[in-house]
């Protein structure tokens, strides 16, 4: 069986994706014909915003993207427009877990940041309903904007904890925005009073080099899953002391393959830390981070990691059983109550072991 085809057919498990960062093309032309339509701006049609193969766009230039989709899914519509669509996408790779992340807004005169939460999780519940998914929320801290905004984000968040219909589906707080801006120290308190009230917490940590950030936030102990950790590795950038602060918690690493490589913090896919961790057995996940705006899949993220040519000593090189355990180290690293990783892994497994024995044909 073809591997591309192999890797769609397995059960898989997302956990980190931005929402604005996954629309798909189709979902963007129709919110420009939307946007079109009201506003006659032409300049937003213009807008080019997914990166196709082969070509590269620096971190800076990733977030201009973002104000771009920001601007065109700035109603109540547009906002459960996207959330459906992105989840019908997912499922429709047969994602049958995903974790979604999303930066609650503020539009003057259009939104409130508990309406744009509310629009997503309504979403999300009917969407549930019409897809083979099962679908949780973090809400995103953007540290561009501020420790203020993140308190308010933080409160917004345990607010939903005691919803009856949406209270199960918030899972945690992911921190996340341009690495550039501002500093994660700053936000330690906030994150220390989420975790006291029982939310998860994916922090994106060095991904571009920022050793006394990193080891800030990895002395805290706060952190549950770190998103990209591109410069923690030894190998890669980082140092001992991130290394054995890493090692010592077990913190398990998202890794997003594609959109290090085409926003250049990562050089090629050979020289991408995930080999580094591999070989040491640490818990990692693979991830699309934004779909849309890296023009990828999960299945596609699966095969890139599968199909890269290993050096300097890294382990590559995805038999049908690594993949296999690519899917189940979701299912572990899952912000989900012990019951439901019981649940998820059973329906996961059985899967799985439906699809054995297919790839021998590769
Ligand atoms: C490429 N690497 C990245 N690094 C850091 N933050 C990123 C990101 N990709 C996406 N985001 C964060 O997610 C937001 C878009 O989705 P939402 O509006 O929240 O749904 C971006 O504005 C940024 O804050
Ligand atoms: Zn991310």
């Amino acid at each position: 069986m073809e591997l591309l085809r192999y890797c769609t057919n397995l059960p898989k498990v997302e956990l980190h994706a931005h929402l604005n960062g996954s629309l798909s093309d189709a979902t963007v032309l129709g919110l420009l014909k939307t946007r079109t339509q009201r506003d006659a701006d032409p300049s937003l049609a213009a807008a080019e915003v997914t990166i196709k193969k082969g070509h590269q766009r620096t971190l800076e230039e990733c977030f201009q993207v973002f104000g771009i989709l920001h601007s065109l899914t700035d109603t109540l519509e547009a906002v459960q427009t996207i959330t459906r669509d992105v989840i019908r996408e997912f499922a429709a790779d047969n994602v049958r877990y995903l974790e979604l992340r999303t930066t609650p807004k503020h539009v003057p005169d259009r939104m409130t940041k508990k309406q744009y939460m509310d629009a997503v999780l309504q979403a999300t519940v009917e969407a549930m309903v019409s897809h083979n998914i099962r679908v949780r929320l973090l809400l995103s801290i953007d540290r561009a904007r501020g420790v203020e905004d993140a308190w308010s984000t933080l409160h917004l968040a345990k607010d939903y904890l005691n919803h009856t219909v949406f209270g199960p589906l918030v899972c945690g707080l992911d921190v996340s925005g341009n690495p550039v801006c501002g500093d994660l120290q700053d936000y330690l308190p906030v994150l220390q009073a989420a975790r006291s009230c029982g939310l998860k917490l994916a922090v994106h940590l060095a991904e571009v080099p920022s050793e006394t950030e990193a080891l800030a936030v990895l002395n805290s102990g706060l952190v549950d899953r770190i998103g990209h950790g591109t410069f923690l590795h030894p190998a890669s950038g980082g140092s001992q002391a991130l290394h054995t602060l890493l090692k010592d918690q077990n913190i398990p690493l998202e890794l997003c393959m594609s959109s290090n490589v085409k926003t250049g913090t990562v050089k090629t896919p050979s020289e991408h830390h995930l080999g580094l961790w591999r070989k040491e057995n640490h818990p990692l996940v693979i991830c699309t981070d934004d779909k849309g705006v890296f023009s990828t899949s999960l299945s596609e993220e699966f095969v890139l990691c599968a199909q890269v040519r290993p050096i300097r000593g890294q382990t590559f090189s995805f038999c049908e059983e690594d993949l296999h355990s690519l899917s189940l180290s979701g299912v572990e690293a899952a912000f989900l109550s012990p019951t439901d990783k019981q649940t998820l892994r059973r329906e996961v497994q059985q899967e799985l072991d439906a699809l054995k024995g297919k790839l021998a044909s590769r």
